[in-house]
């Protein structure tokens, strides 16, 4: 059984006073007891990776960032953080592929395979994130769209290092918009995206992988997402900037836990 993530993106949020008291009112509220049954992650911006490891210090709960430079070399890249300096921040998980990079930074399919390949070599989980628009959607799209995006990641990495990524499925039209592919809509697009990697690394490996869901994940809607065969967790936005909802969210994921 694969054991549930719930990973806390906080996106271009917080301030360190902010962060320390969210992270203080998570730990005094049961985020600390939760990790036998649930893994959480928190991913702050970078500026903040410091001070959240400090806070973290002591727990069971990750640390991960929302992006890295696809170089693996120290050097003249103004601007950029390498795979080398998270391993050094004590990041355990990289966001990749994110729907908003891809839209605001002309972020490829190759790149995110670049940055997918520069996390593994590191060390680090690459969580790669896929999903339509709604364009996309409407005009019968979907299946094309998540195939290219997960076999271009998929079929550049060999098998052992693919058993190593966790996948996000982020319908971009879910994202802060309140709207929430049903866990049926949900539970489908899950089991496709298995079904593609299944075609690359077989099934029995295609099992064990993590594909979390991401779009507007509340704790009113996260017990039935979470109920579904497929769904390993959640890839949380907003609901992760509100301590008491993000622990419902967590709570939901452990209630599965207890059920399975
Ligand atoms: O993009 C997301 C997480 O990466 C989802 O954001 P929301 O939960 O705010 O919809």
């Amino acid at each position: 059984m694969r054991k549930l993530l719930v990973a806390a993106n906080w996106k271009m949020n917080g301030r360190l006073e902010q962060n320390r008291a969210l992270l203080q009112s998570l730990k005094n509220n049961g985020l600390l007891e939760l990790n036998h049954e649930v893994d959480v992650l928190i991913i702050p911006p970078a500026c903040y990776l410091s001070q959240v490891s400090q806070e973290l210090v002591g727990t069971q709960v990750k640390l991960g960032a929302q992006n890295i430079c696809s170089w693996l070399q120290d050097g003249a890249f103004t601007g950029e953080m390498n795979a080398q300096m998270m391993v050094d921040l004590n990041v355990s998980h990289v966001l990749v592929g994110h729907s908003e990079r891809r839209a605001f930074c002309a972020e490829s399919d190759e790149l995110v395979a670049e940055k997918t390949k520069a996390c593994l070599v590191s060390g680090l989980v690459p969580l790669v994130c896929v999903g339509e628009t709604l364009d996309e959607r409407e005009q019968g799209l979907l299946q094309a769209v998540l195939s290219r995006q997960v076999l271009t990641v998929a079929k550049s990495l060999d098998e052992e290092a693919l058993s190593k990524v966790v996948w996000a499925y982020e319908p971009v039209w879910a994202i802060g918009t309140g709207l929430t592919a049903t866990p049926e809509q949900a539970q489908e697009v899950h089991a496709f995206i298995r079904s593609l990697l299944a075609t690359v690394m077989g099934q029995v490996a295609a099992d064990k992988l993590h594909i979390l869901y991401g779009g507007s994940v509340k704790a009113n809607n996260a017990v039935e997402l979470f109920a579904q065969k497929d769904i390993d967790g959640g890839l949380i936005g907003g609901a992760s900037l509100s301590a008491s909802d993000f622990l419902g969210i967590c709570n939901a994921a452990k209630k599965r836990e207890q059920v399975s």
